[in-house]
């Protein structure tokens, strides 16, 4: 009782990371591996209930990062889905197609402006992880991230994943040390929570998610994943990654759902394509592990890895994801020397350029330039850092 009360009083903050795929994304949603590792840019969620002398019936949403603003009156969400404000929030449940139409017509109402209708699946999944979480309950929720949005480095899952954290470390679900100061990492069973969580409200985001991008996410450092299974990967080499963003817009649902479609009218080619990119993916993150002693040792093992990012984005082209500017990255870097793939849906969005560790800082620059010439943004994220971290503040 007396937790309950102090959590009324809390502040929380959680924040999650985004990732690259290093390879096997789409093929992962097909039963493939695939290796992603986070990178050290994250979505942050606060959360926190207003007291009874604010007087306060309404659930707000904040995304600043596309400065929109939302409201509903906990009565109005009470009415759209009785279903749901059960609060069973340690069993997460997926998304009923009668629910997923309620939600939206509670998002209709708040009449997002057409140019940033994209976001409307990230309001419809903040309000069933919310309703399913916490149920009617007033509240105050915002969301900013350092992710670029809608473009292959898995904003959608560090939403997801800082969203039901923050949810969750509120609720009767987890026991948490209120009083800690500073960031906090969760237990590995609420992490596994968390996660699941986060991967329900995925399938609203990606329609037919893979799940490797919510889990790394939630864990952070590097994994090998398939068919639902994470085995965490000690990488024994630095890896840097040139992450240059194109800009091209594009929909992760709509780019699985054309592979998906692709699948059905190709069957033998495509399990031929995905079975090749299960392959490239093992064999990638077993370079990775293996040691490397010496720089030709290391310069040997890039190489390697090169050649594979090199396969893989071959075979993403195969699957129909590929774009003609990330077709401009490809061609760019490769003046240069350097292999690059596309990360994440493809379809425009981000591409990764592997940079040997003997290759010179004026190199670098000249890419970077090269690249930024052609109009597209670069940057080097750290990879394989924290995943999700949770902190309290607020009145007590
Ligand atoms: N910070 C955020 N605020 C609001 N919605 C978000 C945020 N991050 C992600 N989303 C939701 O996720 C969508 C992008 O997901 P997706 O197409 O999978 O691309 P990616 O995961 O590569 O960024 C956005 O259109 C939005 O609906
Ligand atoms: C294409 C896919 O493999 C990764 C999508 O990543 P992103 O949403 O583009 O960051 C889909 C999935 O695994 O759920
Ligand atoms: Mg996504």
């Amino acid at each position: 009782m007396h937790q309950t009360r102090e959590r009324e009083r809390m502040e929380v903050k959680a924040r999650a990371p985004g990732k690259i795929i290093l390879a096997g994304e789409h093929a992962v949603v097909h039963r493939s591996t695939a290796v992603a590792a986070s990178i050290g840019l994250y979505t942050y969620v606060s959360l926190h209930f207003p007291t009874d002398s604010d007087n306060d019936d309404t659930l707000k949403l904040q995304l600043k990062d596309v400065a929109l603003e939302f409201s509903w009156p906990v009565g109005r969400i009470k009415e759209a889905l009785p279903e749901l404000g059960s609060c069973l929030a340690s069993s997460p449940t997926s998304c009923s197609p009668e629910t997923i139409k309620s939600i939206a017509a509670l998002v209709e109402e708040q009449n997002i402006p057409e140019a940033k209708i994209g976001l409307a699946a990230g309001v419809s999944t903040f309000l069933w992880l919310y309703t399913s979480i916490q149920g009617y309950k007033p509240a105050m929720v915002v969301v900013t991230s350092e992710l670029p949005l809608g473009s292959g480095l898995g904003s959608s899952a560090a939403f997801c994943v800082s969203l039901s954290a923050a949810l969750l470390a509120l609720s009767d679900s987890v026991n948490l040390d209120y009083s800690h100061q500073g960031w906090l990492t969760f237990e590995e069973s609420e992490l596994e929570l968390v996660n699941k969580w986060a991967f329900e409200g995925e399938k609203i985001i990606h329609g037919k998610p893979s799940g490797i991008d919510n889990t790394v996410s939630t864990y952070g450092d590097m994994i090998k994943f398939r068919s639902g299974n994470l085995t965490l990967i000690k990488s024994n080499m630095t890896l840097k990654m040139l992450i240059t963003n194109t800009k091209v817009g594009r929909n992760t649902k709509a780019l699985v759902a054309s592979v998906s479609e692709r699948t059905v009218r190709h069957p033998n080619t495509m399990a031929a394509v995905f079975s090749a990119v299960d392959s490239i993916s093992k064999e990638l993150a077993t370079i990775i592990q293996s040691p490397g002693y010496n720089d030709l040792a290391i310069t040997e093992k890039e190489e390697r890895l090169e050649e594979l990012m090199e396969m893989n984005q071959g075979l993403l082209q195969c699957m129909g994801v590929s774009h003609a500017s990330i077709e401009t990255v490809l061609r760019t870097t490769l003046k240069y020397k350097l292999a690059s793939k596309l990360t994440g849906a493809g379809g425009g969005g981000c591409v990764l350029t592997l940079l040997p560790t003997l290759l010179s800082g004026t190199i670098v620059d000249k890419v970077i330039a090269d690249l930024e010439s052609c109009g597209f943004q670069c940057l080097i994220a750290g990879i394989g850092g924290k995943g999700l971290e949770i902190c309290f503040g607020g009145s007590s």
